[in-house]
């Protein structure tokens, strides 16, 4: 079952900003603009909460590709291993979300890691949701591969963010 943050870490506003502030080599910038459009899409579907893409200045959720120490204290461990982190929503770094760039990220393909799926699970923690033990929730600690094009968002999953919005 899903759990959120010690301290219910939420945002007090629905209307929330996000700035892709670098790319990934592994796929082209509309696909990375389109996965992490849609990875968001996933919670706005089930919520209140709208997202509005900005371009400059500082973003709610500020989403960047980084690779080893990226000096936010949570450095990448290289190729596997931990594919991304993301803050839950406080002030400052709150809500950001990081994707090791030393792994090869997927659009569509389902060998690899999927963009689309790391960023949805991803941004459930710049929302506010800890980790799920429900093996099928998005929140589950551990990456699986789902179909993208039938991808549901999982009732824990639902569950979850509607305890928080
Ligand atoms: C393939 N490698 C894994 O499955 C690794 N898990 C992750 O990288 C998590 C992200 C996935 C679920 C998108 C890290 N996380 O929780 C970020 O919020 C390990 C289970 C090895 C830690
Ligand atoms: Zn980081
Ligand atoms: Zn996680």
């Amino acid at each position: 079952a899903y759990s959120t943050f010690q301290g219910d870490y939420k945002w007090k506003k629905h209307d929330l900003t996000y700035r892709i502030e670098n790319y990934t080599p592994d796929m082209s910038v509309a696909e990375v603009d389109d996965s992490i459009k849609r990875a968001l899409q996933v919670w706005a579907d089930v919520t209140p909460l709208r997202f509005t893409r900005i371009y400059s200045g500082t973003a709610d959720i500020m989403i960047s590709f980084a690779v080893g120490d990226h000096r936010d204290g949570y450095p990448f461990d290289g190729p596997n291993g931990f594919l991304a982190h993301a803050f839950p929503p406080f002030e400052g770094i709150g809500g950001d979300a990081h994707f090791d760039d030393d792994e090869k990220f997927f659009y569509r393909s389902p060998q690899g890691y999927n963009l689309f799926l790391v960023a949805a699970h991803e941004f459930g923690h710049s929302l506010g949701l800890e980790h799920s033990q429900d093996p099928g929730a998005l929140m589950y600690p551990t990456y699986v591969y789902r179909d993208i094009d039938t991808f549901v968002l999982p009732k824990d999953d639902v569950d979850g963010i509607q305890s928080l919005y």
